[in-house]
């Protein structure tokens, strides 16, 4: 799969619009489908904004910008399109319901991914006459700045469809990773959440505030992080001393296998986070916008610094 291709994207939310950016701005031909109007209507605004706040200049977004069509009718949209990216909600029967639906009217030869953030590959696909060419990308938040994309091979997929989806997806400047095994979370969520599980936990048992979890993180490990892996790390430090560590350390570790009651009582009580202005920690407005803005130009600088 070479040239400019047709890349259709489902839904125009805060994921898609991502995608849709990323291979737009790579000169790709996109087609957005959203199942309500409202997302549609501000799809190209919010695409600029985006843009805007990766700091690409107007002559290349306005460029960027006559390569993106919405588009309401499902098989319209599908209809000549190379790859499918779907961003719609996380809910398995909706995706498994639109995957059929994009079946019926995609070309034989498209490729259909999943953006799904935990839901296993094999539940969305298993409805599809050709399960060959389905699998998973798993992009992460903005979409447009993050580089990793985790593709997950489900037991039908093609190797030649995952190797295409890889290659796509480094011509567009992201880094993929192959994940062998439909597994929950794939790597990047497992990894990430038992984190916050551990996090969540030491503030549970009064070790320390929200705040002091954050801080730890950010100024210890979170700095070399996006450098140095934690496997590459547990090398560097030597596995001996990785394994007198784990000896230690491990059966004092939160492994509780549900949610942990104390964030549960947090959602029970309306402390959803920024959105209702407390969760962990309480959120200004103005704390809310600062960190927006040095997420972003902490991701900005960090595409420099990287390269
Ligand atoms: N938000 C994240 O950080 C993140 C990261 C990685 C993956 N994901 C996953 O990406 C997917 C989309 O998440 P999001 O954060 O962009 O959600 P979102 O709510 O911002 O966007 C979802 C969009 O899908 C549209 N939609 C609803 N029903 C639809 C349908 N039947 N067909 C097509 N579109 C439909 C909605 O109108 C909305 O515009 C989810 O599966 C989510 O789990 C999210």
């Amino acid at each position: 799969m070479t040239g400019k291709l047709n890349i259709t994207v489902l839904g125009a939310g805060l994921m898609g619009h991502g995608i849709a950016l990323t291979f737009a701005r790579a000169g790709h031909g996109v087609t957005v489908y959203d199942a309500f109007p409202a997302g549609l209507e501000v799809l190209k605004d919010r695409v600029a904004a985006s843009l805007t706040a990766m700091g690409i200049d107007d002559r290349e977004s306005a460029e960027t910008l006559t390569r993106i069509t919405p588009e309401a009718d499902l098989a319209v949209a599908v209809k000549n399109a190379a790859v499918v990216f779907e961003a719609a909600p996380e809910k398995p029967d909706l995706k498994r319901a639109l995957f059929k639906e994009v079946e019926a009217s995609a070309p034989e030869t498209c490729i259909l991914a999943s953006n799904t953030s935990v839901i296993p590959i094999t539940t969305i696909m298993s409805d599809l006459r050709n399960k060959g060419r389905a699998l998973g990308t798993h992009w992460w938040n903005p979409p447009h700045m993050i580089p990793l994309v985790e593709v997950i091979r489900t037991q039908w997929t093609d190797e030649a469809d995952l190797d295409t989806m890889v290659n796509l997806l480094a011509s567009v400047g992201k880094t993929p990773v192959r994940v062998e095994k439909d597994v929950a979370g794939f790597i990047g969520n497992r990894l990430q959440h038992a984190m916050w599980r551990e996090a969540i936990y030491l503030v549970e048992s009064g070790v320390c505030t929200a705040e002091a979890v954050d801080q730890v993180v950010n100024a210890s490990f979170g700095r070399r992080l996006s450098v140095l892996g934690p496997l590459a790390n547990a090398d560097l430090v030597g596995t001996d001393l990785t394994l007198d560590i784990l000896e230690n350390v491990l059966a004092d570790l939160d492994n509780r296998p549900a949610p942990s009651p104390y964030l549960r009582r947090l959602v029970e009580e309306g402390k959803l986070g920024m959105k209702s202005g407390e969760g962990f920690r309480s959120w200004t407005p103005e704390d809310m916008e600062d960190v927006r803005q040095r997420v972003a130009t902490h991701l900005r600088r960090l595409e420099t610094i990287l390269k």
